[in-house]
């Protein structure tokens, strides 16, 4: 419910077409019922012809109604749409504004077909909440307030018949429709991220699943939850009918009543049988405005899951604090790690990891498969919020430095990178707008791209190049930016000896101004390192210079050791 409330102050910012919309919808309902009214009395008085100048005036009367009408109903339209409209541009901001800087977490925490099913299809449902829950219940109340003070004057009993009607199809139908609504198990929303979900998966995964002959049975679970949605759907859609129908059978009854007791009235002599036509037509008409008040729940219920869906993504989150930096300087800069711990749910990966990378140095982090590298890696990239401990930079405390601010001073290159359907030279653009064409060449030239030109196609996700090749074209990205902290996560790990030890010796150049860290499989090549970082099991167990841990003879001088005796045996 507090996030309903939220998303009622964003809708409030419109006020001004809020304000228009009920005053025309009211005011569309009023004349509406006003010339049905007439109508009936014209019908009634025509049977008494009366001179033809008092016809003629009502008749234009009525034209006057008609036109009235046209335009009231067309200006709620029209302000309705521009206000939902707006809302749901205001919304999408907002959302995106809360989302943007917590999306490295938040994409980590959530499926991307899910996410993708909640930015736009939650986001889209919201739309309703203005249209269907916000406004129609103030125009039905007070047009059937006014309808029910009208008819006073000419019949109690029709009026109370017709307040008795409002109670119903304003009140008690919509009661009932809410609760049949609350007794669906699974929510269409809940099935819609899940089904986006795993068609997503599904698509990603459908070499493996080729390859792996599991097709077929990934298929059919996809072609379940589809008809577990479909059935959701049609369920929701069988609830708005119902209470529809409700709606509808109860205001056929009650113009019944209102015939019976008109025409009770008039036998009795208490009320004037001109008026009898008019009061049945008004009675017909009125219950227009009950038809949105049946799909009240439907809506309201389905506003207040999206927007509890779409608030559970932000609220889950630690907002990652934005105070402007001065720290980051175009110079090389210390990087400090103190006591650092992270844990992945309640699993432990990094525990009390303390290491200083100097301005300037250059250091290799190396260590078995999983002993926590990469985890490492993404704490200093911002990717994740350390479990306690402190990473700073220059001495500032890395939350209190703008993640932007610290990408655009940083060269990152990750295990996996992502390149996007274009050309060679869309794809190294990303890294420096500026660059010019001779630089771009240069850049492909140092990874010993020569192969490629600027204008050669590749395919989503780098599908059309090689592992090597992607590796190549992420360092050749990474040597078109400034940084002055270099942080790489196995960028060589895929390329043939001779490029790696080539692409090491322009990375050792491009970067003698800034401080280097990088992860590494491979031994080889590293005594050029400043120092060389030992992991295992989330703690680190050496540091040293090459020749220090050698002499040493420890963790690492054993880990030499064994890569020897593979290389040569
Ligand atoms: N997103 C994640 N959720 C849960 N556990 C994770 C996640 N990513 C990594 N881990 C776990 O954390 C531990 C450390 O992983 P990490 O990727 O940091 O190791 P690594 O030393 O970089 O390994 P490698 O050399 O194979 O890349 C591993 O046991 C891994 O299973």
């Amino acid at each position: 419910m507090r996030n309903l409330l939220t998303i009622s102050t964003i809708v409030l910012k419109e006020k001004k077409d809020i304000v228009y919309t009920t005053i025309f919808g009211i005011l569309a309902g009023l004349i509406g019922i006003s010339l049905f009214g007439a109508s009936g009395y014209v019908i009634s008085k025509a049977a008494l012809i009366p001179p033809l100048y008092t016809l003629t005036v009502m008749l234009a009367l009525l034209k006057l109604f008609g036109i009235a009408k046209a335009v009231t109903k067309y200006a709620e339209r029209y302000y309705s749409h521009r206000a939902t409209f707006t809302i749901l541009g205001n919304l999408r901001v907002r959302f995106f504004e809360k989302l943007e800087p917590l999306m490295p977490s938040v994409l980590h925490q959530y499926r991307s077909g899910d996410l993708l099913a909640r930015i736009v299809g939650d986001v889209e449902n919201l739309q309703n909440f203005f249209l269907r829950v916000f406004y129609p219940p103030i125009v039905f109340f007070f047009v059937f307030i006014s309808t029910i003070f009208f008819t006073l004057f000419y019949s109690v009993w029709i009026s109370m018949t017709l307040a008795i009607g409002m109670l119903l199809t304003g009140v008690v139908v919509p009661m009932l429709a809410a609760w049949r609504q609350q007794r669906l198990k699974a929510s269409t929303q809940e099935l819609r991220s899940e089904l986006s979900a795993e068609t997503t998966e599904f698509l990603y995964g459908f070499r493996d699943l080729k390859v792996h002959q599991k097709v077929g049975e990934k298929q059919g679970k996809l072609t379940e939850l589809s008809k577990l949605y479909l059935s959701a759907q049609a369920r929701k859609q069988e609830a708005e009918n119902a209470s529809q129908s409700w709606s509808l059978v109860i205001s056929m009854f009650v113009c019944w009543a209102v015939t019976l007791f008109g025409v009770y009235d008039v036998t009795r002599g208490e009320l004037d049988g001109l008026f009898l036509a008019m009061l049945i037509m008004i009675g017909l008409n009125v219950f227009e405005y009950a038809v949105p008040m049946a799909a009240f729940p439907t809506h309201f219920e389905d506003s207040r899951r999206s927007s509890a869906q779409l608030f559970s993504i932000m609220g889950n989150q630690k907002e990652v604090k934005k105070p402007v930096s001065a720290v980051l300087q175009d110079e090389p800069m210390d990087v400090e790690v103190r006591n650092l711990s992270f844990a992945y749910g309640n699993r432990n990966v990094l525990d009390d990891v303390s290491v200083t990378f100097s301005a300037g140095s250059k250091t290799a982090i190396v260590g078995p498969s999983g002993s926590g590298k990469s985890t490492l890696f993404q704490l200093l990239v911002k990717l994740y919020e350390p479990t306690s401990g402190t990473i700073s930079i220059n001495q500032e405390f890395l939350t209190n430095v703008e993640q932007e601010d610290l990408w655009s001073y940083t060269n990152v290159v990750m295990q996996e990178n992502h390149f996007f359907y274009g050309t060679v030279r869309d794809n190294l653009l990303l890294a420096n707008d500026n660059a010019s064409d001779i630089e771009l060449k240069a850049a492909l030239q140092a990874v010993e791209l020569h192969a490629h030109e600027l204008d050669d196609r590749i395919l989503e996700k780098g599908e059309n190049l090689s592992g090597g090749e992607r590796q190549k074209l992420a360092m050749a990205r990474a040597f078109l930016k400034k940084g002055r902290i270099w942080l790489l996560d196995e960028p060589f790990s895929s390329m043939d000896l001779l490029t790696e030890q080539k692409v090491i010796a322009e990375l050792t150049q491009k970067a003698k101004d800034a401080t280097l860290i990088f992860i590494s499989h491979r031994l080889a090549g590293l005594e050029r390192m400043d120092q060389i970082i030992v992991m295992d099991e989330g703690r680190v167990v050496e540091v040293g210079s090459f020749s220090e841990l050698m002499s040493k003879k420890g963790y690492f001088y054993h880990l030499k050791q064994v890569e020897k005796s593979i290389l040569f045996s």
